[in-house]
This record gives structure tokens, sequence and C-alpha cells, in this order.
């Protein structure tokens, strides 16, 4: 048994907790997969380097509404795919790389870790560990629905056309034809990622509306924009999925329970994603969970067990958070790396999940922070909202823009914004202000009128929608 003074599981946000003033520490760190985990390797950034080739593409599809001659000639699917990964895979090697070979206080173990004791670890490969404190940073993983011929074999035969988002961005080319199964974030921007680069997208989704934990307003509008562009069936209840010499088919019942088949190439199951806690045997540690998974923390990422903190266990990100969302993982990790050093529980900080913003990365683009309309409401709140469209100021006219808008909600008794929600391009940029108002305490009539803003810029279309708020 190796004893550490710090042992750091998964090295996605993870790997951020350690800084110069753990130098001085023994550390050793445990990874099983790709160093750097989701964001990096799978998730926020090489599907945002995607969906910019997918945005210029579209762009170039609509330029005659502007006056301009332009088509999309081809899309060159692996020089795409190449110039992303090419990028990426060096910084996940090199942060390996500086973790193993140029960090002498720190040892990597290329493993998966299992609890064996509160404190001792067990990896895959025989090695056992034990540290004064220990850090869960192992994330989360793909969720597969219960479907008939969905199985973790299936998803991990590289032979079957059935992908997750962890293989469909290395595909060895563009696929003519794509079946998404789910409606939510990766759904929504893949399916945009992959018929902006010309595959026809056929979306499964199992109610009547996609992104449905958007506001009503959003999620709505989204609806209605991208049904002319994707083939989506509503109200599926999917039954079974089966490989053909030609790809792959989908059995679904609708409504009204009728039984209907779809086909293409390939299958992207994006149904959600399950924190990664099931093999660490944590009841070996005996700490508390959550009925979904997630280990249970405190404000302070402390690992509780029978509702009480463990001296020196911290879990941050997708492994206990409500929110699987990057910015929270690292904001997690920050809260971390104090609270590891805090002498007593006096130095201890908290975590701050007052206003989690988030945006899908689609097309429309979709913004937003803080209650949606239907849980303000729920809440019993006195509250009044504003609609302000981007075809109501300048900058929305250049982009010949009827469609896109801007939602806040403010409450009545308080002049406070408790809500905003943006559809529309550029929505994941324009909504700081909003953001840091929340964040702040700044009233919505201070936000409005205690600052300039530029003109004619299409954060203008914030600036009015604050001024229309009948507070
Ligand atoms: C396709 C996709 C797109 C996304 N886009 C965005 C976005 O645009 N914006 C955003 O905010 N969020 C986005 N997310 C979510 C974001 O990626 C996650 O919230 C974030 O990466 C979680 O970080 P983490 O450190 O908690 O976990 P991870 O980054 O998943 O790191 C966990 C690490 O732990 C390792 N591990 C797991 N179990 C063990 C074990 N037992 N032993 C050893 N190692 C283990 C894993 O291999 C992994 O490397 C996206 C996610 C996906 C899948
Ligand atoms: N831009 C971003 O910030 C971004 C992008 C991608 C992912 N993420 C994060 O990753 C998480 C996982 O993404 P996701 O899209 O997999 O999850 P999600 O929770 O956003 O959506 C899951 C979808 O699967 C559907 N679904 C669940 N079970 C189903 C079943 N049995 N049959 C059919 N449909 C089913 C749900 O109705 C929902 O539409 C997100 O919640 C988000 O936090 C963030």
């Amino acid at each position: 048994m190796t004893h550490y003074d710090l042992i750091i599981i998964g090295t996605g946000s993870g790997n951020s907790v350690l800084d110069q003033r753990y130098d001085g520490l023994k550390v050793a760190i445990v990874e099983k997969g790709t160093f750097g985990g989701t964001c990096l390797n799978v998730g926020c950034i090489p599907t945002k380097m995607f969906v910019y080739s997918a945005e210029v593409a579209g762009t170039v599809r609509d330029s005659a509404r502007f006056g301009v001659d332009a088509s999309v000639n081809s899309v060159h699917w692996p020089e795409i795919r190449d110039r992303i990964f090419g990028r990426i895979d060096p910084i996940a090697e090199g942060g390996r790389k500086y973790r193993a070979e140029d960090s002498p206080n720190v040892t990597v173990y290329a493993s998966q870790a299992h609890f064996t004791e509160r404190k001792s670890l067990e990896t895959a490969d025989g090695r056992t560990l034990s540290a004064d404190k220990i850090v869960i940073a192992t994330g989360s993983h793909v969720s597969l629905p219960p479907v008939d011929g969905l199985t973790d074999d299936v998803i991990a035969n590289p032979a079957l056309p059935v992908h997750t988002s962890d293989t469909v961005m290395r595909l060895e080319s563009l696929p003519g034809s794509m079946l998404v199964l789910g409606s939510g974030y990766i759904a929504a921007e893949m399916a945009h990622i992959f018929s902006a680069l010309g595959t026809r997208v056929t979306l499964i989704a199992r109610s009547g509306v996609l992104l449905s934990a958007q506001d009503g307003d959003i999620s709505r509008r989204f609806t209605e924009d991208v049904t002319d562009r994707w083939d989506v069936r509503f109200n599926a209840s999917t039954q079974s999925v089966r490989a053909t010499p030609s790809g792959i088919e989908l059995d679904y019942t609708d409504f009204d329970g009728e039984c209907a088949t779809v086909a293409a190439d390939v299958l992207l199951v994006a149904t959600g994603r399950r924190p990664s806690t099931d093999a660490l045997r944590l009841d070996a540690a005996g700490y508390d969970t959550h009925i979904d998974g997630r280990v249970a923390v405190d404000q302070y990422q402390r690992v509780l067990t029978d509702g009480n903190p463990v001296d020196g266990v911290f879990a941050l990100g997708d492994a206990s958070s409500e929110y699987q969302l990057k910015h929270v993982a690292n904001h997690e990790a920050r809260v971390v790396a104090e609270n590891l050093l805090a002498a007593e529980e006096g130095e201890l900080i908290s975590h701050d999940h007052r206003f989690v913003p988030s945006a899908v990365f689609s097309h429309p683009q979709i913004a937003s922070v803080g209650l949606t309309e239907e849980q303000a409401r729920h809440a019993g709140i006195n509250y009044v909202t504003v609609v302000q469209d981007y075809g109501s100021v300048a900058y929305g006219w250049a982009m010949e823009d009827s469609r896109s808008f801007a939602k806040l909600i403010a409450d009545k008794s308080t002049g406070q914004l408790i809500g905003a929600h943006i559809i529309g391009g550029s929505a994941s940029m324009i909504i700081q202000p909003m953001i840091q108002a929340m964040a702040f305490g700044i009233p919505a009539k201070d936000l409005a009128r205690g600052q300039y803003w530029i003109h004619p810029a299409l954060p203008e279309v914030l600036e009015n929608a604050l001024l229309e708020l009948q507070l």
C-alpha cells in the first residue's frame, strides 16, 4: 500500500485542482481513460469546434438572402475531424506528460480506481493506495435507454453503426443519413453539426417538443425552427434497434401506439449521462449517494457519510453535481482546491450555484440563466416577463432575423432579474450581462440605464427588453 497526502481520481476538472501550493505534497492521480476528461476529449471543446464548421456551412447556404452568391460545394469531413483532433489530442497528451513526467511530486496511475475502505483504493491493475485526502472527480458517462438491441457491447463494437458522443466525432466519413435518439443538449448540437455538414438527420424525440427543459417559449420556437431541416419524430417511444447490411433500423411506437420503422446509415444515442460512481464501489467507503448515483456533498464539496462530512474527502463535477456543465465542474474544482488546504472549518469556502448559466450550441443557439417562466410560476413568485425580438433592433435588421428573441423574467417585488433566456445568433455571448446582473444583484432598471449599450450592437435587444419590463 502506497500512502499519499492527496489522491485525485479523474483528470477532467480534477486535474485543475493542483497548483503551485500543492508542490510540496505527495500526490497520486488516477485516470482510467484519456487524460483531460470529457470536455477536452469528447465533449465541449470538439463539439464546439465542429459547430463552428457547421455555422460556416450554414452561413454560406444562407448567403443569398444577403445578396451574396455562394454555395457549399463539398464538405471535407476527414479534414475537419483531423484539424479538430489534431489540436486536441496533443493537448491531452501534453497534460498527461506534464503530470506523469514533469511534476516530481505527482504519480499518475493509468487505471480504474475503486474504494476498499474510507481512504483506501485499489486500481484495476492491482495497486493499493491510501491518502490523507481524496478528491473524487470521476465525471459521468453515457446512459443507454432500455431499448432492445442497445447494450454496452453494441456501443463498444466499432463494427456496428451505433454511436454515442464518445465516438461519433471520429467517424471515418460523413454519413449520408443519421438517426439521433434523444432531444436534449447533445441531440440538438449533433443534429445541427451533421445536418449542416450535409447528413440527412432523423431525430427521435420521446415528447412533443425538443429541449423540453428550457423555458416553454424557447423550446417551442426551437422545435418550430429545426423541423424544416431535421425529420423529427415526436412522441416516439423507441422499442428496438438492429444493424442491417446497409446501416441501422429503429422501431418506435407513436402517440397513438402505431409502430413505425426508420432507417439510416448510423445511429447516435444521446439520451443523457450518468455519474461515473458505480465502479468506485462507494459502499466500501461508506459514502452517501443520491438516487441518481451522484456522490452526496455539502456546500463545501465535502463528501458525506450518514449526512456528515468526511474529513479530507471531496467530490466535484459531474460525479457529484446536479449540473453536468464544465464551468460548474471548474468552479467546484476551485472550491475544492481552496478547501483541501483550509486549516479549520471557518476557512472553508462555499460553492455558488445560485445562477448557473448554460448554452445549447445548436442552430438556433440558446442561452439561459435562472428560472424559466414555468419555474417562476410554480414557485409562486410575483413575476413579470418581456419578450424582445432580435428584429426590433438595428443589428437584427442586418441579420434579417425575424425568429430570434430574448425573454427576461423579473421579480416585481425586488426589481431583480430572476431569469434570462435567449434564442438566436450569439445567444451564449450576449447573455453575459444578465448573468452578471443576477450574480451581483444589480436591479434590472439599473442594468438598463446605469451603463452605455453600444449602438448598433446586438445586446441592444437586451437593453430594450430591460426597459420594457413593467416593474
Ligand atoms: C458531447 C458533450 C458536449 C458537452 N458540451 C458542453 C459544453 O458546451 N459546455 C459545458 O459546460 N459542458 C459541456 N459538456 C459537459 C461537460 O463536458 C462535463 O460537465 C464536464 O466535462 C465534467 O467534468 P468532470 O471533471 O466532472 O468529469 P470528466 O471530464 O468526465 O472527467 C472524469 C474523468 O474521470 C475518469 N474516471 C472515471 N471513473 C474513474 C475511476 N473509477 N478511476 C479512474 N478514473 C476514472 C474518466 O476517465 C474521466 O477522464 C458536454 C458533454 C458532452 C458529453
Ligand atoms: N452546451 C452544453 O453545455 C452541453 C452540450 C452537451 C452536453 N451537455 C451536458 O451533458 C449532459 C448530457 O447531454 P444529453 O443530451 O445526453 O442529456 P440531456 O439530459 O440534455 O438530454 C437527454 C435526452 O434524452 C431523452 N431520453 C432519455 N431517456 C430516453 C429514452 N428512454 N428514450 C428516448 N429518449 C430518452 C430525454 O428526453 C432528453 O431529451 C447534458 O445534460 C448537459 O448537462 C452540455
